[in-house]
């Protein structure tokens, strides 16, 4: 029998061919996209209606109107729930960490998108990026139009958030939301407007990146803990403690406060005017609040800038915290998470400081 020798370097020759020609197929990075509902997957009766319903396409179509995303990734998809986000629950997010975190150590995914509508997007990437123990990346979409709608957004970002959910350099940067070619970290985005395309911001600590057509630059990392450093766990988590937002204005009466305490609120957010501030009256009741062991942060209403410690009322002595970067929603659920436990004041203000 005659025997063939081949040489490295042709080996290598005939390995690159066969890669570049398909003959070997390459390995794609495998994509788990849980939907939950949103526009995204909403519809209406024809493309020019600002009237539509949201959650009623399944994750299967929309993956199907996204053909080129086949290209990106192996993509499986699970439907958690389809809901308009104005619907979004503690227990649905719960479902979402839960899934999540179960195949952090499976080799089966390597990224995961999130289809979730843009309401309330901001309060499931952040209550997600505390609490899921993952590397891999983990990205949230929406789209502004329905997928009925003339020049839909949900298909492009769909497909972006593919590109980004697949790309490994995506790794280890807490949860990311991806809309309209930006990639923002779920600590810093809010959404700034109720209609248009353009709607996440980042306003305090910027992009962390963006996507052209599945082409991504990182050039940002969030700064903040999150994922693997952070303490928070919800593993056989099923309640929640009641966390409420209480909105701040001109003459505010105080009592809003009080009917709070009285509902069961183990912690209140304000969210306060200019540095997370409030009226005599409504900063008297945080304090009785604050005596009775209910923990009182304070937010603001304003959309850019941090709210300090004892800067025009004085937190040590009314027994407040102070929310720093996060705005009432992200503030509410940091605290709903960091109430899990019984903790004090100073440790409480140590979290808003480093989520
Ligand atoms: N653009 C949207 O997704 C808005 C919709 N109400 C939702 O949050 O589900």
């Amino acid at each position: 029998m005659k025997v063939y020798t081949i040489s490295y370097k042709k080996l290598f020759l005939i390995i690159l061919l066969s890669l570049s020609t398909g003959i070997i197929a390459q390995t794609k990075p495998k994509v788990l996209i849980l939907a939950t509902g949103g526009t995204i997957a909403g519809s209406a009766a024809s493309g020019v209606q600002s009237g539509y319903t949201s959650g009623q396409v399944t994750i299967d179509a929309m993956v199907n109107a996204v053909p080129d995303a086949m290209k990106l990734a192996d993509i499986k998809g699970e439907q958690i729930s389809n809901v308009g986000s104005q619907d979004m629950s503690f227990e649905i997010m719960l479902k979402v960490a839960n899934r999540i975190n179960e195949l952090a150590g499976s080799k089966d995914v390597d990224g995961f998108v999130i289809t979730h509508g843009t309401d309330t997007m901001e309060e499931t990437a952040y209550f997600l990026n505390l609490v899921v123990k993952t590397e891999k990346p983990v990205v949230l979409v929406g789209s502004m139009r329905p997928s009925t709608a003339i020049s839909a957004d949900g298909p492009l970002n769909l497909y972006n958030a593919i590109a980004v959910a697949a790309d490994p350099k995506a790794k280890a940067h807490g949860v990311l939301l991806v809309m309209n070619d930006w990639i923002h970290s779920a600590q810093s985005l809010t959404k700034v407007s109720t209609t248009a395309v353009q709607t996440f911001m980042s306003p305090i600590r910027g992009l962390i990146g963006t996507t052209s057509y599945g082409v991504n630059d990182f050039y940002h990392y969030p700064d903040q803990k999150f994922g693997k450093s952070s303490e928070f766990d919800v593993k056989g988590v099923t309640t929640f403690p009641r966390v409420d937002i209480i909105y701040a204005d001109a003459d505010m009466k105080p009592d809003l406060i009080d009917a709070s305490i009285e509902k069961g609120a183990k912690g209140i957010v304000i969210a306060g005017v200019g540095n997370g501030n409030m009226n005599k009256a409504s900063l008297d009741a945080c304090a009785r609040a604050s005596k009775k062991g209910i923990i009182v942060v304070r937010s603001t209403r304003v959309a850019t800038g941090i709210v300090g410690r004892n800067v025009e009322c004085n937190d040590d002595e009314l027994g407040l915290i102070a929310s720093y970067g996060l705005n009432p929603q992200k503030s509410r659920i940091l605290l709903t998470v960091a109430l899990l436990k019984q903790r004090k004041l100073d440790e409480l203000q140590k979290i808003f400081l480093e989520y």
